[in-house]
């Protein structure tokens, strides 16, 4: 029998608000290492005083409201005329050695040689700014989706007017009503959630997880997937409290292995994959992981300060009857879109190169890379450009920046973004990154915005979870290895301005990120992992189920859809030194 599909995702969809900007986020901020704990603490007390939070699958919720939508107008329309995206970039003096102890992933380049080059090329990989197979992409930077568009307007103007707010605060209590009023084209949902209500109120005294029977009927049947949500809750409060309300005989990891597959189930995933990203937060933080994955992320733009200043900009499209807000302090060129009564892939200003579509995760690793003018700047994996323009319009034009993609079809997408966006320091190549830097090197920066599994774009492409399997988290990394070291060759270590590596990827997981950086740091001990310059960000892993990592990954950040309403993204800055001849005793050092 056929598996029933999850239907969350397109109930979350209708039910979701817009979300809050990510100053609003990042004025909360806490040590974010301490987040997952601190936040389920929260959670856990608010829960014993709320009933109605105590069953909520964390849904993301605006705390926008009309008048902090209005000045931020206001305060649009004011801002300082200056744009200057560079961001000042910390630097570290100590240079750390690593052991020459390898993992269970790395390898010696002489294997990468040998590896079948074919593997895991650019059709295999994932790509956060393209339009996926199913033409549901919000975020391409070649086209808007108008229906989807409107449709996230509505709910996000809907938000914005009602005033609702994503604090669930004692206080707001009385909002309630409100948030349902919102909510309630989706009754049948919100029906059910309070039917679980009650069985969770009961489970925390009765047996959570299935019998040993129920664990082998469902073999051949289809598994319900409100079954599934319902114990989702129950165990999570369980867990909760396992010593009181876990069974006798019962372990902690029975309950975690029954939610594994609840999450599959209910969401959607493979186990395979629900455990992989499971086990990356604490159990209710998961949730609100993969909740915020059933959630469309909001319509970003940067404006493209090489034709226009994001005042004059934000005018003539709200002139046009565009909504629009900037989306938060640390970006001055971000707008993030309401409502428009136009298309927003289409208006005269997109074709005038005044923006581009973009997600503002993806302004993230330019601005770590903090190109400055004249400098020589190679974009590694470049298409379809919505970072390659960006890098060109922080250098105003001057300089040259590299523009390379593998995939030749996706070149014409890169160049025509280039085109329109007026990038005249611009070249374009068409070469596997891998050749880099027998094809050129010697630049100022390099930003490699990596192939990647596209873990943290889930809520753009479903598919991932059902497509990623074992493998692919075998094979990506070995060539986002093959890629970084690639890159840190390309730069040249004498560079007076430079001298900066920028690794960034769509995906979440460690295997792509902390364990690709780690790998690099310990191949090529004249790079240094650097702050990145970035305002927010959970920090990265430096220890992962029994892998410990170099300590300095603690510099690199962490970006997650439920956390900071951005497609979840990993950066990390490298800085390469220079080295210098100890001509006494032969050697080198960096
Ligand atoms: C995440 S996307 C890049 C998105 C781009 N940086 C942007 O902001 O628009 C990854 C890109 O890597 C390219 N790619 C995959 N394997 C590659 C390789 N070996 N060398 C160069 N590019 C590669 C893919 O074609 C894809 O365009």
């Amino acid at each position: 029998m056929a598996r029933s599909k999850p239907k969350l995702g397109r109930k979350a969809r209708l039910k979701q608000g817009p979300v809050p900007t990510l100053d609003e986020f990042y004025q909360g901020l806490l040590d974010p290492r301490e987040r997952p704990q601190q936040k389920d603490n929260k959670n856990a007390s608010r829960k014993r005083k709320r009933k109605s939070e105590d069953n909520d699958l964390q849904r993301v919720k605006s705390k926008t409201q009309v008048p902090e939508f209005e000045k931020a107008k206001a305060d649009l329309f004011e801002e300082d005329e200056k744009v200057d995206e560079h961001k000042p970039v910390k630097s570290e003096n100590d240079f750390y050695a690593f052991g020459e102890e390898e993992e269970q992933f790395d390898f010696d380049e002489e294997e990468v040689e040998d590896r079948n080059e074919s593997e895991n090329e650019s059709e295999e990989v994932y790509d956060s700014e393209e339009e996926n197979e199913h033409g549901r992409t919000l975020f391409s930077d070649d086209e808007g989706d108008e229906g989807l568009l409107e449709a996230a307007n509505e709910r996000g103007l809907a938000k914005v007017f009602k005033g609702d707010s994503v604090h669930e605060d004692e206080e707001n209590a009385e909002d309630e009503g409100e948030e349902d009023e919102f909510v309630n084209s989706d009754d049948d949902f919100e029906q059910n959630i309070d039917e679980d209500l009650e069985i969770n109120v009961d489970s925390r005294v009765t047996n959570v997880l299935p019998s040993g029977q129920e664990v082998e009927a469902p073999l051949n049947v289809a598994p319900d997937i409100h079954i599934s949500r319902t114990r989702i809750q129950e165990i999570l409060n369980v867990l909760d409290d396992f010593n009181k309300y876990g069974e006798v005989g019962r372990s902690r990891s029975d309950y975690i292995a029954q939610l594994i597959a609840d999450i599959a189930n209910y969401y959607g995933y493979t186990e395979f994959l629900a455990a992989k990203l499971f086990e990356l937060f604490s159990p209710r933080e998961a949730i609100d992981f993969f909740e915020a994955n059933e959630v469309p992320r909001p319509i970003t733009i940067r404006t493209n300060t090489l034709k226009t200043r994001r005042r004059n900009l934000a005018q003539a499209l709200v002139n046009r009857g565009v909504n629009l807000k900037p989306i938060g302090n640390w970006t001055k060129v971000g707008l993030q879109i309401f409502d428009s009564q136009v298309p927003i892939g289409a208006t005269p200003e997109y074709l005038a190169g005044h923006y581009i579509i973009q997600a503002a995760s993806s302004f993230l690793p330019v601005i770590a890379l903090a190109p400055q003018e004249n400098e020589r700047v190679l974009d590694m994996a470049a298409a379809p450009g919505g970072k390659t323009t960006y890098i060109s319009a922080l250098m105003k034009n001057t300089g040259c920046v590299f523009a390379n993609d593998a995939n030749k079809a996706r070149t014409k997408s890169l160049i025509a973004n280039i085109h329109r966006l007026g990038c005249t320091n611009t070249v374009v190549c068409n070469y596997d990154a891998k050749e880099f830097p027998r094809v050129i090197g010697g630049f100022d920066r390099v930003l490699l915005d990596a192939p990647c599994s596209g873990t943290g774009v889930i809520a753009k492409d479903p598919s991932v979870k059902t497509s990623r399997n074992e493998k692919d988290f075998i094979d990506l990394p070995f060539l986002q290895k093959q890629l970084l070291l690639a890159a840190i060759d390309s730069v040249d270590t004498s560079s007076n301005t430079g001298g900066y590596i920028v690794y960034s990827t769509c995906s979440v997981t460690v295997d792509e990120n902390e364990a690709v950086v780690d790998y690099a740091l310990r191949k090529r001990p004249d790079i240094k992992l650097v702050e990145t310059g970035l305002e927010f960000g959970v920090p990265g892993f430096t220890s992962f189920r029994g892998k410990e990592f170099n300590q300095k990954l603690s510099l690199t950040r962490r970006y997650y859809p439920h956390t900071y309403n951005v497609d979840g993204f990993f950066v990390a800055k490298f800085k390469k030194m220079k080295v210098v001849e100890q001509k006494e005793n032969g050697n080198s050092k960096a």
